[in-house]
């Protein structure tokens, strides 16, 4: 027991003298569809970041204790002196943030950073070709990979990406649109356009989902006078099976009028209409990872691939399993690397 305790005592000794600990100001707030805000912070003295680093956030404000780590999602440039991070509103932390937010504005809180912070997801850069798989906020650590690219189209590392980015409200990709339309069409005009391949799935809401689960498992429970209580597995009928079977086509059909949490109707916003070349690659429900990873191996048959990872840990833990599987049965070999921040 003794000895435990002195190791955390030591680490958190070691940590409070080696921090490099410094007092910011928000400088501005954007309230971004899901419940999202980007906050722009200014950069303390000698602050130099990579894409994929991460710094951890305090607000005396809300907590005197707490610190919550926020990937960097716009690095600061030489001549720049501010950077951004998002933050989802999920958690007392955040919500008590918000509030604040709200309440006082920015400059009426006390923001610290500790930071950078070196991340598994920096090594992206160095890949000829990477796999990065988002959920949600997840999508924050390949946010300035993207910025990368459009400033340096023509540079050899990372040399392609393969991004595929999962988001429940099709309003959600509007955070990247901009940037991931001006990517797109910077590689297209260096004659890269092979560096950046974008898919983007939206799985709607949750209470859909729940409704759709509900009907794929209906019991029916019977009270009888002679039998007592008997218990009966509703049969599909063939139109239903074929439904079920048909994720991203038929089902959109009965997942499209559920209420976001801002209690706008969902299925109402289309990406498609401001950014057509995002349009184009939505696809509906959450992805069928054989065919992913069936399409992977076909491009790259005898590669090792590196997939990474930011989003929920079953989603995590879904796709180390599979990385693991296909690297045991064909010839491509995958490294799986994740970050989650929960
Ligand atoms: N730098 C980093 O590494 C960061 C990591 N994160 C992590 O990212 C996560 C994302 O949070 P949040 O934005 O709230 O995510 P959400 O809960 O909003 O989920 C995002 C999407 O992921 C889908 N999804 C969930 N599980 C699976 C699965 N097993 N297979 C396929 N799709 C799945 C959801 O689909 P459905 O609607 O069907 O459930 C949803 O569309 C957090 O857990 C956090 O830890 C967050 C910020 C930064």
């Amino acid at each position: 027991m003794a000895f435990p305790l002195s190791c955390f005592s030591m680490d958190l000794l070691w940590r409070i003298f080696s921090r490099n600990r410094a007092r910011v100001n928000i400088l501005q707030v954007t309230y971004m569809a899901g419940r999202t805000m980007s906050l722009t912070l200014s950069c303390p003295e000698r602050f130099s970041c990579r894409a994929g680093q991460y710094v951890l956030l305090q607000c005396l404000d809300v907590s005197l204790l707490e610190w919550h780590p926020f990937t960097v999602v716009k690095i600061p440039e030489s001549s720049q002196s501010d950077f951004f991070i998002w933050i989802r509103v999920k958690g007392d932390w955040t919500e008590a943030l918000e509030r604040l937010l709200l309440d006082r504005g920015p400059a009426g809180l006390n923001v610290f950073i500790d930071g950078p912070f070196s991340s598994p997801m920096e090594g992206v850069a160095d890949c000829p070709v990477a796999m990065c798989v988002a959920a949600g906020v997840g999508i924050t650590p390949f946010v300035a990979l993207l910025r990368n690219m459009l400033t340096n189209p023509k540079t050899h590392f990372p040399g392609r990406i393969h991004l595929l980015w999962i988001v429940r409200h099709e309003e959600e990709i509007t955070w990247l649109a901009d940037l991931a339309t001006k990517t797109m069409l910077r590689l297209r005009d260096s004659n890269r356009p092979d560096r950046l391949h974008i898919e983007l799935y939206v799985t709607n809401t949750k209470d859909n989902s729940n409704a759709r689960q509900n009907e794929e498992n209906i019991h029916i429970v019977t009270f009888n006078e002679k039998q007592g209580v008997t218990h009966m597995k509703r049969e599909f009928t063939e139109d239903e099976k074929a439904t079920l079977l048909t994720p991203n086509k038929k089902r959109n059909g009965y997942v499209a009028k559920g209420v976001n949490n801002e209690g706008s109707n969902v299925g109402e916003y289309s990406i498609a209409k401001e950014y057509p070349l995002l349009g184009c690659r939505v696809r509906r429900g959450r992805p069928h990872w054989d065919r992913v990873f069936g399409y992977w191996v076909h491009l790259y048959p005898q590669a090792h691939l590196h997939l990474y990872c930011c989003g929920p840990k079953k989603l995590v833990k879904l796709l180390r399993n599979k990385c693991k599987y296909i690297s045991g049965t064909t010839k491509t070999k995958f490294t799986f690397v994740h970050e989650g921040f929960s």
